[in-house]
C-alpha cells in the first residue's frame, strides 16, 4: 500500500526506468509484485516510448495528457488511481506497471499477469510446505536411510542363515540373497516425519513365510537392540510384521520369488520374477508394483511429490483422509494426483493443484479414475462397487479398496468443490494458501456429535480393541446414515486424560436437520452385536452418547473456530507416533485391520496411523 509519505515526498522518477525503485518499495508482502492503491500520480512521469509500447500491449492504448490524466483505451483513469497496481514482468518489454484490474487488460496483459500469479502462487505454496514442516529434515532422512540399510543387512544375514539351515551347497549359499523394497508414502518420497516405512522383504525360493520369515527373522529382529514393539500378523491377505526400528515404525510384509538370488533393486514389474510365485507373495508385491508404476507414469516426479504432499495435508486438515473412516487413503490420493500430473505434464505446482480441484469437483463418479499406461485396456480388471472407484496401475488392475459411504462421498465431493471455488480464480488478489489448508471447523458445522468412547483396562489391550472397533466403523457410519441421513466422522482420535483407564475418543458430526436423534442406545446395541462377533482378544469398553457442541472438550473445539467455552483440562489428541505406539491389531485381528481381507472378501488395509 502506498503510504502518505510517498505522496508528499519530493521523489520524482527522472525517467520511467523501472524496475529498481518501484520493485524495491512496492512489494506485496512476500510477493514478486508491486501493489499499491492511492496517492500516486502517474502523470508526473515522463514516459519512455518503449514503456508506453509495452504498456499498450498489456493494457491497451495508454497515454497521459498534460494534466496527468492517463487514458487507457481512450477511457480516462481517475487520479489518484482507485485500483491496485501490479508490476509485471513482460518478456521483451521489461517490467511494466499496470492497473490490477483485469477488465482493463488486453488478452496478452491477462495472460502475462496470470503467468506471474501462477509462479508466485507456486513459490508461496512451496514456502507454505516448508513452514508446515511437510518435508522431513536431512537428519531425519538420514536416519530413515540408515534404518533401511540395517534392515537390508539383517535380511541378508537371515537368508544366509536359512540357506545354511537348509544345507544348500556352499556355492549357492555364497550367491543367495534377499532384499528390502520400500513402498507406500516412503517409497513415493512423500512421507512426513511421522510416517511409517512400508518395506517389503523379498526372499529367495527356499525362504518360507511361516517358519523362516515369521519365526527365524522375527527372532533375529527381536534380538536387535534397535527393535521394539514387534507384532506378527500371520493369517492375513498381506501378512506382515510391524515393529519399531530406532523409533521409526516399520510395516514389513514378505514375498518369496522363485530365484536363488534376489537382486538388491529387483525389478518387480519384470514378469520373469513373477512367474510361479504364490498368491500371497503376488498380493504382497502389489503395493511395490503399484508405486513403481505410478512413478514411471508421472511426467515430472518432483512436481508429483510436492503436489501429493500438499494434497495429503489438505485431505488431513479437511477431515477427508483415511480409508478406515470411509475417506481417501494415501494410495487413493497418489493415483488421483498422478492422474492430474499425467494430464498436465508441463504445469506448475499451483496449476496442478488448481487442476486437481477442478477435475475432481466435476468428476462423474462412479466413472473410475484410471491412469493412462499405454497398454491395451486390461480385460481382467476387477469390477468394483465403490462410489469413487480408483484403479491400481498394475496387473491384475484391481481397484483400491475403499470404505466410502454415502456421507463420506458427499463430504469428499463438497471439499473438492470448495477447493475448486477457492483456487479457481488465479487473479484473486487476496488469495492465501492458509485458507485452503484451514482445519475443518467441526464445532461450527455441527451442533451435535456422536461421542464414541473406547477404553480397556491395559494400554496393551487398548490398541487391539481400538483397532478392532475401527475396522468395523463403516457399519456404524452406515447405521447412522439409515437413522439420520448423514454423518460426518472426524478421523481425529482424542484421549481423555481425566480418566485413569487407557482410552480413545472419537466425535462424529451429526446431521443438524435430524434433532430427534438424541438417544444412542439402539445404535450402540446394533453396533455392539457387530463388534462382539469374532473378536478373539479380551474386549474393552465402548460407550456411545450424543453430545452438544458446548459439551465438547477444548481440543475438539480448538479446530480453529470453536468458542472453547466448556473445557476439560486434560484432553489431548492421540498421536500414535510420538507417544508409545499402540499396535492397532494383533494376531487376533488380521482379517479386519491389517489383514487386507474383509468380511465381504474385499481387501482391507491398515490406517496410516495404525
Ligand atoms: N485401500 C487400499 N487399496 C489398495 N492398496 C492399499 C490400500 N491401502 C494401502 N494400500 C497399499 O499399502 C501401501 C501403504 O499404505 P498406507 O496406508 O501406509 O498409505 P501411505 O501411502 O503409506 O500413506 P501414509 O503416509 O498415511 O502411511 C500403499 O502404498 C498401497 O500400496
Ligand atoms: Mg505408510
Ligand atoms: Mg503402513
Amino acid at each position: 500500500m502506498c503510504s502518505r509519505w510517498w505522496y508528499r515526498s519530493a521523489f520524482r522518477w527522472p525517467e520511467f526506468s523501472l524496475p529498481m525503485p518501484i520493485s524495491s518499495i512496492f512489494r506485496w508482502p512476500g510477493i514478486n509484485l508491486s501493489y499499491f492503491t492511492t496517492g500516486w500520480s502517474i502523470g508526473s512521469f515522463s514516459f519512455r516510448q518503449e514503456f508506453l509500447t509495452s504498456y499498450a500491449k498489456l493494457v491497451g492504448n495508454a497515454f497521459h495528457n498534460q494534466n496527468g490524466v492517463v487514458f487507457v483505451n481512450r477511457i480516462p483513469l481517475p487520479l489518484p488511481f482507485p485500483q491496485p497496481f501490479v508490476l509485471i514482468n513482460h518478456r521483451g518489454g521489461g517490467e511494466v506497471l499496470v492497473p490490477y484490474n483485469p477488465p482493463l487488460l488486453t488478452p496478452l496483459g491477462i495472460s502475462v499477469l496470470k503467468a506471474q500469479m501462477d509462479e508466485h502462487r507456486s513459490v508461496s505454496l512451496l514456502q507454505f510446505m516448508v513452514n508446515e514442516g511437510l518435508v522431513p529434515s536431512p537428519e531425519e532422512e538420514e536416519k530413515r536411510r540408515n534404518v533401511i540399510v540395517k534392515l537390508k543387512q539383517i535380511v541378508l544375514a537371515w537368508i544366509k542363515k536359512v540357506a545354511s539351515q537348509r544345507r544348500l551347497p556352499k556355492q549357492q549359499i555364497a550367491v543367495t540373497s534377499g532384499t528390502i523394497l520400500t513402498y507406500g508414502s516412503y517409497g513415493l518420497g512423500v512421507h512426513g516425519s511421522d510416517s511409517d516405512i512400508d518395506a517389503l522383504c523379498i526372499g529367495p525360493f527356499f525362504a518360507t513365510m511361516a517358519d523362516d520369515f515369521f519365526i527365524v527373522l522375527c527372532n533375529m529382529l527381536k534380538g536387535r537392540p534397535e527393535v521394539s514393539e514387534i507384532h506378527c500378523v500371520k493369517d492375513a491377505k498381506v501378512p506382515l510384521m510391524r515393529f519399531k526400528f530406532d523409533g521409526i515404525s516399520i510395516d514389513l510384509p514378505f514375498a518369496q520369488l522363485k530365484v536363488l538370488s534376489v537382486p538388491e533393486n529387483v525389478d518387480v514389474l519384470n514378469p520373469f520374477f513373477l512367474s510361479n510365485i504364490d498368491e500371497t507373495s503376488l498380493k504382497s508385491l502389489s503395493g511395490v508394483r503399484a508405486n513403481k508404476r505410478i512413478l514411471q507414469l508421472v511426467p515430472n516426479i518432483e512436481n508429483f511429490q510436492s503436489m501429493l504432499r500438499c494434497v495429503k495435508l489438505w485431505a488431513k486438515r479437511r477431515g477427508v483422509y483415511g480409508n478406515v473412516l470411509g475417506f481417501l487413503g494415501g494410495v487413493h490420493l497418489a493415483i488421483l494426483v498422478a492422474f492430474v500430473c499425467q494430464g498436465n505434464p508441463n504445469a506448475s505446482l499451483n496449476a496442478l493443484i488448481m487442476n486437481f480441484f477442478e477435475t475432481f469437483a466435476h468428476w462423474h463418479w462412479p466413472t473410475p479414475v484410471i491412469l493412462q499406461d499405454g497398454l491395451p485396456a486390461p480385460r481382467d480388471a476387477m469390477e468394483t462397487r465403490s462410489l469413487m472407484p480408483i484403479r491400481l496401475p498394475c496387473s491384475p488392475y484391481e481397484y483400491c479398496h475403499s470404505n466410502i459411504t454415502r456421507s463420506t462421498f458427499y463430504k469428499i465431493r463438497t471439499e473438492f468443490l470448495q477447493g475448486y471455488s477457492m483456487t479457481r480464480d488465479l487473479l484473486k488478489p487476496d488469495f492465501d494458501w492458509g485458507s485452503i489448508f484451514e482445519p475443518y471447523p467441526y464445532s461450527k458445522k455441527h451442533s451435535r456429535f456422536l461421542k464414541i468412547y473406547l477404553s480397556a483396562s491395559e494400554q496393551d489391550e487398548l490398541g487391539d480393541w481400538v483397532g478392532w472397533v475401527k475396522s468395523r466403523f463403516r457399519s456404524l457410519i452406515v447405521k447412522l446414515e439409515e437413522i439420520q441421513g448423514t454423518c460426518d466422522p472426524n478421523p481425529t482420535e482424542y484421549v481423555d486424560m481425566n480418566v485413569t483407564e487407557p482410552n480413545v475418543v472419537f466425535y462424529w458430526g451429526l446431521n443438524p436437520c435430524k434433532r430427534n436423534f438424541t438417544d444412542a442406545v439402539s445404535v450402540k446395541e446394533d453396533f455392539m452385536t457387530n463388534i462382539n462377533n469374532g473378536y478373539q482378544g479380551s474386549p474393552g469398553r465402548m460407550e456411545l452418547s450424543v453430545v452438544l457442541t458446548s459439551e465438547l472438550p477444548k481440543n475438539v473445539l480448538a479446530d480453529g473456530t470453536g468458542s472453547g467455552k466448556r473445557t476439560k483440562a486434560c484432553w489431548k489428541i492421540l498421536d500414535y507416533y510420538n507417544q508409545h505406539r499402540i499396535p492397532i491389531y494383533s494376531q487376533h485381528l488380521p482379517h479386519y485391520f491389517v489383514g487386507y481381507v474383509s468380511t465381504n472378501g474385499e481387501p482391507v488395509y491398515p490406517s496410516a496411523g495404525g
